[in-house]
């Protein structure tokens, strides 16, 4: 099925933003490595939280949704002796996180994933854990996806990493570090990347009573054996979320206030509010309300732009849809990691745009895929049909671009708005957006939203 979007005149509304995806899927975890109960307020119910919380089942942990929370039952550091098989789904966290935990527990696991997840980078990962003294075996070779990690602990010491193909190895050995038998430490090699997420996770620990420390510049970490301790957590709203919504307010003259919005976030992704700043778009926070206005000018977005995205890497597809409609120019360098996401998202963006007629070029650096260039028009005739390379993040910032074109666009994978942002669909029909699932050879099949 595809998903045909009739593009609108305007947009403007209030709509409610999704919480935020890492840091619930933290909150699930350090609740689960905690001895006693644990709470998460304002958790994300999506399919990438549902597959961190079953992970966690797996590993013994209770969990609960009640309305508004969730309550977690962890397992200290009683991890329960029942061979297990843990699906990761299409979750690169989940599995590079579970793969790391399945060596400081008892028994043999097997973590696997969809076919894109067994296509993905594990070998940084898989190469530091048995550093630590883990004994993991890749199932098909290649050091990727489906794993065995027989489950004989980690003993402690040195282990190394790469900064630069993604922050997640760093995050997983963090979060099973404190339950090694002796200090670990981490000496990163390379330029870090996506730091703001690897703050995030030095965050979630310390506040959960892990004795952490990490460098300035986040190249050396060091973990004493230390108990995670049972907590409350509040999680903020999703910033990557949000910039679907934000760039759509920023397409069209208005005002359009987004609701679940706290402000004070350690998300790189919070980047895209400074970002429209600079492309014209006000944007003010009401902390008494929890929400943000968004009020855009007719002159907005006009001008000459560069953004560096090493920090806030899942708003780069969201900048290629806007920058669509940058008169003048947007340049976006430093988006390297994308590569290794569910998509290559940069080329991923930029061959489904150019088929739209956007004036887009992908920036390589010493042959690296890292980052484009799009000089943007007024609008587009549309009446095309995109993939979104079988990712989410593809999807919805295409649907984002396709809201100013001329004419109805068809999209695939619509479906998978259900791993990060469930009620993508029903925020933009509040809008106005007419959508219906389509039969790939013509005929409307439903309305959606
Ligand atoms: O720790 C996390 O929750 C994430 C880290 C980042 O991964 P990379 O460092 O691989 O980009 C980010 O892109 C991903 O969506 C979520
Ligand atoms: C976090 C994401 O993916 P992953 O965990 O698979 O890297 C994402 O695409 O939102």
């Amino acid at each position: 099925m595809l998903l045909q979007v009739d593009p609108v005149d305007s947009f403007s509304g209030t709509f409610r933003v999704p919480s935020s995806k890492p840091e619930t899927q933290r909150a699930i975890l350090t609740g689960t490595l905690a001895e006693g109960t644990s709470r998460v307020f304002n958790d994300l119910r999506c399919d990438e939280t549902e597959t961190m919380k079953n992970a966690c089942r797996a590993f013994g942990a209770k969990i609960t949704e009640h309305d508004g929370f969730l309550e977690i039952q962890g397992i200290g550091q009683s991890f329960p002796n029942i061979r297990r098989v843990i699906q990761s789904r299409g979750s690169g966290l989940v599995f590079r996180i579970v793969t790391a935990l399945a060596s400081v527990q008892p028994s043999p696991v097997v973590v696997t994933g969809d076919a894109t997840l067994r296509n993905r980078v594990m070998e940084p990962l898989l190469r530091a854990l048995r550093e630590l003294g883990a004994d993991i075996e890749s199932i098909v070779g290649e050091n990727k996806a489906p794993v065995v990690n027989w489950g004989r602990g980690l003993k402690g010491g040195t282990c190394h990493l790469p900064g630069d193909i993604s922050s997640q190895f760093i995050t997983a050995v963090l979060f099973a570090a404190p339950l090694a038998e002796g200090p670990v430490e981490i000496e990163v090699t390379g330029e870090v990347y996506s730091q703001s997420y690897i703050r995030q996770t030095l965050a979630s620990l310390t506040d959960a009573g892990i004795k952490v420390s990490a460098s300035e510049d986040l190249r050396h970490y060091e973990v004493e054996p230390s108990a995670y301790q049972a907590q409350d957590v509040t999680t903020h709203e999703d910033y990557t979320s949000a910039s679907y919504l934000l760039a759509a307010a920023a397409l069209f003259p208005g005002r359009t206030v987004l609701s679940n919005v706290y402000g004070d976030s350690m998300q790189g992704e919070f980047a895209i509010v400074p970002i429209l700043e600079r492309l014209g778009v006000n944007v003010t926070f009401d902390r008494a309300t929890s929400s943000l206005t968004v009020d855009n000018p007719p002159d907005s977005l006009c001008g000459t732009f560069e953004v560096d995205v090493r920090d806030c890497p899942n708003i780069v597809p969201t900048l290629a849809a806007l920058g669509a409609y940058v008169r003048g120019s947007l340049r976006v360098t430093g988006g390297r990691l994308t590569r290794f996401h569910k998509a290559s998202r940069i080329e991923a963006m930029a061959a489904e745009l150019t088929r739209a007629g956007v004036d887009i070029e992908v920036l390589y650096d010493d042959g690296i895929c890292d980052g484009f260039e799009v000089r943007g028009a007024r609008t587009y005739p549309g009446g095309v049909t995109l993939s979104s390379w079988g990712d989410h993040r593809i999807f919805m910032s295409l649907f984002v671009a396709g809201l100013r074109m001329r004419s109805a666009n068809r999209f695939s994978g619509f479906e998978d708005v259900r791993l990060s942002f469930p009620t993508f669909l029903e925020e933009f029909a509040r809008a106005g957006v007419r959508t219906a699932a389509v039969e790939e050879e013509n005929a409307p099949a439903e309305a959606v939203g």
